[in-house]
C-alpha cells in the first residue's frame, strides 16, 4: 500500500511537521510513503516522489511547506484530475492525506467521486475559518507572529503617544483579528462578525487619553477592507481627524503566514497526522475531514464541513464587546 501527503492553497506553519510526522509514522506502520510536490498543479504535473527520511530530516521548525503548495485552474477540468489519477496509478498510490483548507477538500472530494482515491483532509489554514473544527494547523503560530508583532508596534506607539491600527489576515473571517484583540490587550477590534458604534468607541477613547492614555491599539481584521466594516485606512483617518491622535497603519500581511511553528501547532500536526494515517489504513474507501473539538478529534464528511459556514463562537464574540463600545 502506499500513500501520498500534498499541501494546498494557502501555506501554513505546521505544515513541515506534519509532512515529517507522515513519512515518519507510514514507515513504522510498513506503508509506503510519497510527497505530491507543488500542491494539485504537480500532482497534475507528476510531479511526485517516493519519501525517504531524508527528504524530510531537519523540517520540523521550518515555516511553510518544504513539498510546496499551489491554487490550481487545472484541477477544475475533468482532463486534468485524469491526467492526476493516470500520475498516482504510474506510483501504485491508492490513498491521499492533504494538508489544505476547505476548497482543497472539495477538490480532492471531485477526485474522489471521479476515480474513488480514498483521503483524508487535515484542516489547515491560519484563517481557522473551516466549518466543523474548533482549530486549524497554523493558527497559533500566526497568533503568535501578530502578538509579537503587535506588542513591538505598541513599545513604538507609547513612545510618540500615537494611535497604531494593525491588519490581520484572515480573508472574510475575523478570527485572527479578534483573538489578538483579546490577548494582545487591544483598545478596539474591528471584525465582520462585530457589530460596532465609533461614536462610543470614539467617546470612550478621549476620556481615557483625557486622564492620561499614551497610546490606542486598534486591531482590524482585513475583511473589514470589503464590505460593510470601517476599513483600515478610514480607521487611520477616523482616529487622526475625530480623535485628534496620530495614528500609524501596520498591514501584517504574509509575515502572518511564516515562521517556526509554535510547540502547540507541532504537536497538533503530529495527532492531525496519526489519527489520519490509521483512519486511511483501516477505511477502504471514501474522503473525511478530521476536526478538533473539545480536546476530541473525530471524523466528518466533506458535505458537513460544507454544509454551513464557519461562523466564531459566541463566548469569544463575548468577550472583545468591550472593544467595540
Ligand atoms: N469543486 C472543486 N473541484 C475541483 N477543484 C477544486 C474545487 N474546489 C476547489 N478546488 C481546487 O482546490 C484549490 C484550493 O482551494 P482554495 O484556493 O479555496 O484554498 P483552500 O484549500 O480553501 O485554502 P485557503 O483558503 O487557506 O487558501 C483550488 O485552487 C482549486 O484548484
Ligand atoms: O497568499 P495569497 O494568495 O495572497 O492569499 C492570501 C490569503 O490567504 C490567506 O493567508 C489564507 O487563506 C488569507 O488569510 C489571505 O486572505
Amino acid at each position: 500500500m502506499a500513500i501520498a501527503i500534498m499541501t494546498s492553497g494557502g501555506d501554513c506553519a505546521g505544515m513541515n511537521p506534519a509532512i515529517k510526522h507522515f513519512v515518519d509514522y507510514c514507515y513504522t506502520k510498513e506503508v509506503q510513503p510519497y510527497l505530491i510536490y507543488d500542491g494539485l498543479e504537480g500532482l497534475i504535473d507528476g510531479n511526485i516522489k517516493a519519501a525517504t527520511y531524508e527528504d524530510v530530516a531537519g523540517i520540523m521548525h521550518e515555516g511553510g511547506t518544504k513539498i510546496r503548495s499551489s491554487r490550481s485552474k487545472r484541477f477544475f477540468e475533468y482532463e486534468y484530475r485524469k491526467q492526476a489519477f493516470e500520475n498516482l496509478k504510474k506510483h501504485k498510490i491508492d490513498k491521499i492525506l492533504i494538508l489544505g483548507g476547505d476548497g482543497s477538500f472539495r477538490a480532492l472530494n471531485q477526485f474522489y467521486k471521479d476515480f474513488g482515491v480514498h483521503f483524508v483532509g487535515v484542516p489547515a489554514t491560519i484563517d481557522n475559518d473551516i466549518f466543523g473544527t474548533s482549530y486549524c494547523l497554523g493558527v497559533d503560530t500566526a497568533l503568535n507572529i501578530i502578538r509579537g508583532a503587535t506588542d513591538a508596534v505598541r513599545d513604538t506607539s507609547s513612545s510618540f503617544r500615537r494611535a497604531c491600527v494593525i491588519e490581520t489576515m484572515g480573508r472574510d473571517c475575523g478570527y485572527l483579528a479578534l483573538v489578538s484583540a483579546i490577548t494582545c490587550g487591544a483598545e478596539v477590534c474591528i471584525i465582520p462578525e462585530l457589530e460596532y458604534d465609533l461614536e462610543s468607541i470614539g467617546k470612550r477613547l478621549k476620556e481615557e487619553i483625557k486622564n492620561g492614555r499614551k497610546y490606542v491599539v486598534c486591531i482590524v481584521a482585513e475583511g473589514c477592507n470589503k464590505d460593510k466594516c470601517t476599513s483600515t485606512n478610514q480607521l487611520v483617518q477616523w482616529l487622526e481627524n475625530d480623535i485628534k491622535i496620530e495614528t500609524r497603519a501596520t498591514i501584517l500581511g504574509h509575515v502572518q503566514r511564516g515562521g517556526n511553528p509554535t510547540v502547540f501547532d507541532r504537536l497538533m500536526a503530529s495527532k492531525f497526522v496519526t489519527y489520519s494515517i490509521d483512519k486511511l489504513l483501516s477505511d477502504q474507501e471514501g474522503g473525511s475531514v478530521i476536526v478538533y473539538n473539545d480536546s476530541k478529534f473525530e471524523f466528518v464528511t466533506i458535505d458537513y464541513v460544507n454544509s454551513q459556514k464557519y461562523e466564531i463562537r459566541e463566548d469569544l464574540l463575548e468577550l472583545a464587546k468591550r472593544l467595540v463600545n
